[in-house]
């Protein structure tokens, strides 16, 4: 077996997951400021690499976002490796502390799970913001209005809500199993959301930096 990138003695990482506008970038920032997470997000990871000049991948990533499919792990999972690593040299965590890394929006299948653990990084635990699709829908609609993304619009998100519930939930039922879950309700305000999310990471004994 390969031998991870980054050990757990030096990294904790938090996957953190949920459907398309359940909140995970609204509630990243929180954890950010208050636990001294470095956010990396998947999705904008891949958006930034779709308008790389010179990237190999660009119409690709372009293509599987607006259907609201999951680009190949391996593009992926070199993305998030290679953000860790320049996020260690450049900010390296204070003396005596572990750097924290909150990935989210990954992983979306089962086989990223896996690679991304056995070649980068154990997870120490998933937080699983848990939204009704009416509710995220009309997130997304709304946010579609200001946001720009290729992705937000009505034919785009029913395929992603797809996608979610074949291909991604079976990885939030798959860490649930292991007993590394933190499921929190996220149909509620922001605030609200934020302190079950406090409560629920606290718990597993992540506490504020
Ligand atoms: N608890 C909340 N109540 C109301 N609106 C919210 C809440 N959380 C997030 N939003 C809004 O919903 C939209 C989607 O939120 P956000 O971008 O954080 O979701 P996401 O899970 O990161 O979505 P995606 O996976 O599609 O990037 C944003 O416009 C955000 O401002
Ligand atoms: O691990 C990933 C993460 C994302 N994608 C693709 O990007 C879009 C948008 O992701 P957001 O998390 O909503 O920003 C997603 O629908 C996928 O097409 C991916 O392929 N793999």
């Amino acid at each position: 077996m390969a031998t991870p990138r980054f050990s757990t003695n030096d990294v904790t990482v938090v996957f953190f997951l949920g459907g398309p506008g359940s909140g995970k970038g609204t509630q990243s920032a929180n954890l950010v400021k208050d636990y001294g997470f470095v956010h990396l997000s998947a999705g904008d990871l891949l958006r930034a690499e779709q308008v790389r000049e010179g990237s190999q991948y660009g119409d690709l990533i372009r293509e599987y976002i607006r259907e609201g499919k999951i680009v190949p792990m391996e593009v992926t999972v070199a993305l998030l490796s290679n953000a860790m690593a320049e996020s260690l040299a450049t900010s390296p965590p204070p003396a005596g502390t572990k750097a924290r890394f909150l990935i989210d929006g990954f992983p979306r299948k089962l086989d990223q799970a896996v690679f991304f653990e056995e070649t980068v990084c154990p997870s120490e635990l998933v937080l699983f913001l848990d939204c009704p699709e009416d509710v995220m829908e009309s997130r997304l609609l709304k946010r579609g209005e200001t946001s720009g993304r290729d992705d937000d619009n009505a034919a785009s998100i029913r395929k992603r809500f797809h996608t979610f519930v074949e291909t991604s939930m079976p990885v939030v039922d798959d860490f649930e199993k292991k007993g590394k879950v933190v499921s929190v309700k996220a149909d509620s305000s922001v605030e609200q959301v934020y302190e079950q999310v406090k409560a629920g990471i606290e718990a597993r004994g992540l506490h504020k930096r």
